[in-house]
């Protein structure tokens, strides 16, 4: 071992903590450009003038922003697994995650949810006895690693020490890089697939411990898009901005990772003193057809359009197909589900994962919601005729079905795109401008316009987004009370327990009277109470 590296405090010290790792590059040459932050110092998540309307739209909220953007880059503290009831029931999923959990991830509690009758909650033990403060996670928690790691250190990194010494790089272990979605699902408790690793030490091999990093794209200025990393880049000629994310164990070694196309390639390490945020297990191959991962929010929706058997429901953008599947799930079967997108590819995929459900109620179609009425008023057909009377296209199988008669639906669910402000971790600065995030508000209002019309009499729709922004939901919620005077805004219709303790009324000041703030659900990353994601929910009633 190089003299010098038995002074380096990074040898016997591996800290998975606020400072680690801290060097800066010495010379401001060929590496000036390298930054190593921890997850404690980043800045990311949203652009200044979004969190100044977010700011304002909670001015009476003194510790609002600060909340918010912690929030933003650390993931909510609980795992929510929905139970598939078309495959089995909450009890027996409840006992299979208990037992699978137990053996590999001791110090989780696994309990059925409080207020949803189909969902499991999972957190770590300790966060549940220290504080039910989801922000006072581990980010910050300082350890050394045990003495068994410090033997095996992988002495070949040394050769090449003084360079990676220079750049900052960790000297107690190899390191690997991996993108930023890939960053934010390890956030999450997700492993590490080939796919998501863009650059790694040289001479990696399989089983070897590594340190994890993901990529902060970094944007150039006027917003342009990031400058690519090629894919299985050496880590010393990386030089951008990254954050450590923990540690993890190689399942193939470096030369397999940039030579496969898909499997494992770091199970991240579940000590909770070697991982950064709060402990949630890999869940991403277990009990895949009877669990879904979904935020606590978003399962709120379906159960607020109340499914029923013989229902004929449009769900009118589907993919990837969470709430969708979720209706189906409700009904065991007993409706007829239409899931539409206008992205055929999405749509395919999402056809193929209610296959692997058992989701035979929904029928999955690749078409433009905005412009889905039928306009031969001649010619009114039921869905179930519209179905079965379109062609099949022979390249995947989807009906070719465009529009609907008016007047076709019992329910409509409308979870269209927005601005996606709510959804955490965020590693990265958004680069969208107000404007942008504004933009969204009128797209919202088409869907509108054709759910109302294909709403039958008394029929019920839900209008949902993951954002916190007024103009796409309070804002919406105005426009169609005064533009569709047949909607009635109306309650979720939850349970009392829920609507005293899950998520918040709307704002004020944004059109809409305190009778109606208290009939929609917005929840706010920003509400530390709460850690949820952003999201808004509003339901309304055709009038017979
Ligand atoms: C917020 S995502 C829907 C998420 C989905 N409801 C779920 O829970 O999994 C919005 C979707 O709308 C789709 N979309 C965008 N424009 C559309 C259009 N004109 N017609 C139908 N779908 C559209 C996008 O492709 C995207 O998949």
């Amino acid at each position: 071992m190089p003299n010098d590296l038995k002074d380096s405090p990074e040898t016997n010290d591996f800290k998975v903590n606020s400072s680690f790792p801290q060097k800066r590059p010495r010379d401001g040459r060929d590496n000036a450009a390298l930054r190593i932050q921890s997850l404690n110092d980043l800045t990311v998540g949203l652009a200044p003038e979004i969190v100044e309307r977010l700011r304002l739209q909670n001015a009476t909220d003194k510790g609002y922003v600060e909340r918010l953007m912690t929030a933003m880059k650390t993931p909510v503290a609980k795992t929510i697994c929905r139970v598939n009831l078309i495959q089995s029931t909450r009890g027996e999923v409840l006992k299979e995650l208990q037992k699978i959990l137990s053996s590999s991830v001791p110090n989780l509690e696994i309990r059925e949810h409080s207020l949803f009758p189909d969902v499991i909650e999972i957190e770590e033990a300790q966060l549940t006895m220290k504080t039910n403060s989801p922000h006072s996670s581990n980010l910050s928690s300082c350890t050394k690693p045990r003495s068994d790691d410090d033997a095996s250190l992988p002495t070949s990194l040394f050769s090449s020490w003084p360079m990676r010494q220079e750049k900052g790089w960790p000297m107690t272990h190899r390191a690997i890089l991996c993108d930023r979605f890939c960053g934010e699902a390890v956030l999450r408790g997700s492993d590490i697939f080939v796919r998501g690793i863009l650059a790694a030490d040289s001479g990696i091999k399989a089983g070897e411990k590594v340190a994890v990093y993901a990529d902060i794209p970094r944007t150039c200025d006027g917003g342009a898009a990031p400058k690519k990393i090629a894919r299985g880049l050496i880590l010393d000629n990386y030089n951008g901005n990254c954050v450590f994310l923990g540690m993890g164990t190689m399942a193939c070694s470096r030369s397999e990772v940039f030579s496969q196309s898909n499997g494992l390639a770091v199970s991240m390490s579940l000590h909770p003193t070697e991982r950064v945020g709060p402990l949630l297990p890999p869940l991403s191959n277990v009990l895949i057809k009877k669990i879904m991962l979904q935020n606590l929010p978003s399962i709120l929706v379906a159960n607020a359009l109340n499914p029923q058997p013989g229902d004929v429901i449009l769900d009118m953008c589907s993919a990837p197909g969470g709430k969708t599947a979720h209706l189906a799930s409700l009904v065991k079967n007993q409706a007829l589900i239409v899931a539409c997108d206008r992205s055929r590819k999405k749509m395919i995929e999402a056809r193929n994962f209610f296959k692997s459900l058992g989701a035979s109620c929904i029928t999955p179609l690749a078409l433009d919601s905005t412009r889905c009425v039928s306009i031969d008023r001649s010619n009114v057909k039921s869905v179930k005729e519209v179905i079965e009377q379109a062609k099949t296209n022979p390249d995947d199988g989807l009906k070719n079905v465009k529009s609907f008669s008016p007047e076709s639906f019992d329910k409509i669910l409308l979870d269209p795109p927005c601005s996606a402000l709510g959804l955490r971790p965020k590693l990265v600065v958004a680069q969208q401008s107000l404007r942008e995030v504004d933009k969204h508000a009128s797209y919202q209002r088409k869907f509108v316009a054709q759910a109302v019309q294909l709403l039958k009499p008394g029929g019920i729709m839900t209008y949902s987004t993951c954002t916190m922004n007024n103009s796409e939901n309070e804002m919406v919620v105005k426009h169609i009370l005064i533009e569709y005077p047949s909607m009635d805004l109306i309650s979720l219709g939850l349970t009392e327990e829920m609507e005293a303790s899950f998520g918040r009324p709307g704002l004020g000041g944004f059109g809409l009277t305190e009778e109606q703030r208290l009939l929609v659900r917005r929840f706010d990353p920003g509400d530390a109470e709460q850690d949820t994601m952003g999201f808004f929910v509003a339901r309304f009633r055709k009038k017979l």
